[in-house]
């Protein structure tokens, strides 16, 4: 019996992935990415880069994509809480467009893993969280490109009253709505099609 079981969400490809927790009288011990056990349930997945953020609650970040080389991600909280959001971009999805959000935690173990072409964002639930996350890419900041977190064609429901205050940078301030990037996208960027 593997240490990980896949959880399908509403868009293709998108999905969660339960840990097995060891909890003893010390704490507790997982493995955070096995390949051998990932291909087993179905993840053949190759990462080239790790990284780590610490966020404030009422810290949104996101909604980021690269334009070109797109990212896959392995993402977990490993101590705070955020609601972590993903958009599916591929051109041709029947799902193009569409969100899909879920709350991730340090204590319950659930990653989540959002392949190439979507956009990705969060909103942190708690004051210190550490958000760690592997990439199928490297990064390429003449790539980097994102959207707006509030696109009114997208609707995020973002648990807004969950946070005091929002913290955005403001270059996520300033990122253009989807309608506005879609045929560049559809042009330009290296994009995935399903
Ligand atoms: C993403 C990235 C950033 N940086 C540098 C560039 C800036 O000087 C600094 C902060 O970057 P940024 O403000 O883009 O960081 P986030 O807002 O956390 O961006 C991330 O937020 C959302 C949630 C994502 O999914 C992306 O991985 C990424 O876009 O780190 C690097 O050196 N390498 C990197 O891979």
């Amino acid at each position: 019996m593997g240490k990980f079981k896949i959880i399908e969400t509403p868009i293709k490809d998108l999905v969660l992935i339960e840990t097995k927790i060891f909890r003893d009288n010390r704490g507790f011990f997982m493995e955070t990415y096995n390949q051998k056990e990932f291909e087993e349930i179905g993840l053949k997945l190759n990462f080239v880069q790790d990284n780590l953020s610490l966020s404030k609650k009422g810290v949104l970040r996101g909604l980021h994509f690269q334009f070109k080389y797109p990212q896959g991600k392995l993402i977990r909280v490993i101590k705070g809480k955020v609601y972590d959001v993903a958009v599916d971009l591929r051109i041709n999805s029947p799902t193009f467009g569409k969100w899909y959000g879920v709350e991730l935690t340090g204590e319950n173990g659930l990653a989540f893993y959002i392949p190439e072409g979507f956009a990705h964002g969060f909103l942190t639930l708690e004051d210190d969280t550490y958000f760690f996350y592997k990439c199928t890419e490297i990064y390429y900041p003449e790539y980097d490109s994102g959207i707006i977190w509030n696109d009114p064609d997208i609707d995020i429901k973002w648990p807004l009253e969950k946070v005091e205050e929002l913290i955005i940078s403001e270059k996520d301030k300033n990122l253009p709505k989807l309608k506005d990037i879609i045929d560049k996208l559809k042009e330009e960027g290296n994009w995935i099609k399903i």
